[in-house]
């Protein structure tokens, strides 16, 4: 998907929510376990009730991987059920010497490799420009670059002082020498929001994807004021307070209420601050 597409559709859907899809087994409705395949049920009902109010689904890979053949099984049908209209994002924050990341890209951008088709994947920065670029050899494919993390531990190294700044500013800097805005995004907490104008200022074009709204308690209205540009630059996620905000048969219809929420607040925001 290109970035224009991306606006595009955020315009129209007046929305810039991301769904995440971190469906744990152990938390999803009772009466989906006689299902053959619990973690694609959930996942479809969820998709078919939200995917009105949100414009890009993202599935923490980390929920697939734990229940192995069957949930990566589970997480090839969902990219497959997803509206090929919503950005795809799958968080599995890799990155490793440049062989072995080409094998990592391959695995989420080549259908015919691994079954998995998605628009994009979170990368960690931490082993440098080889370990990134081969998933930009995937025409097309983004990378979205963990920058500000969400977590108080992000601070341990992303906030430490060099000679140039901080460290998540020079991966700011560095990383566009990589790709620009059509191809790389970089993942800024919600619960970063003092940081939105100065990280602006350094990327001003880029999307950014936010996680932490929900249960991780980040300000949506700060997000939106702080890290919005011309062309909205917000993907902003909430995974469980939306999936699970119920746990009974209407378990799907109660996430509706809450994407629905997210979506109408978002309808405001772009009208304020879009510009
Ligand atoms: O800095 C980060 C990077 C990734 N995440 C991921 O986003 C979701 C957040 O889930 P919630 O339930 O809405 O808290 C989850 O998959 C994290 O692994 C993040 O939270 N922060």
């Amino acid at each position: 998907m290109t970035y224009e597409a991306l606006f595009e559709h955020i315009s129209q859907k007046k929305s810039y929510l991301c769904i995440g899809l971190d469906t744990d087994i152990r938390k999803i409705p009772a009466h989906l376990l006689k299902e053959s395949d619990p973690v694609f049920e959930f996942n479809k009902q969820i998709i078919d009730a939200t995917a009105d109010y949100c414009v890009s689904y993202k599935p923490n890979i980390a929920f697939y991987e734990a229940l192995g053949a069957k949930g990566w099984e589970s997480l090839q049908k969902t990219i497959e059920y997803i509206p090929k209209s919503h950005f795809t994002i799958a968080d599995a924050k890799r990155g490793d010497i440049g062989n072995t990341s080409g094998l990592y890209a391959r695995t989420f951008f080549d259908p015919s490799s691994s079954g998995l088709n998605f628009d994009s994947v979170t990368v960690a920065p931490y082993m440098g420009s080889d370990s990134v670029t081969p998933f930009l050899d995937f025409e097309g494919k983004w990378v979205i670059l963990l920058a500000l993390t969400s977590n108080s531990g992000g601070a341990d190294f992303q906030r430490l002082e060099t000679k140039d700044g901080l460290v998540y500013e020079q991966v700011l800097k560095t990383s566009q020498t990589w790709a620009g805005a059509d191809r790389m995004m970089y993942v800024v907490g919600a619960t970063q929001t003092k940081d939105l104008a100065n990280i602006r200022t350094i990327v001003p074009d880029h999307f950014l994807l936010v996680p932490g709204v929900g249960a991780q308690g980040g300000n949506l209205e700060e997000v939106s004021r702080y890290g919005m540009n011309k062309a909205c630059g917000l993907l902003v996620n909430a995974s469980r307070s939306i999936i699970y905000a119920g746990n009974g048969l209407d378990f799907a219809e109660k996430a509706k209420e809450e994407a629905q929420v997210l979506q109408k607040e978002m309808a405001v925001y772009l009208d304020k601050y879009c510009n």
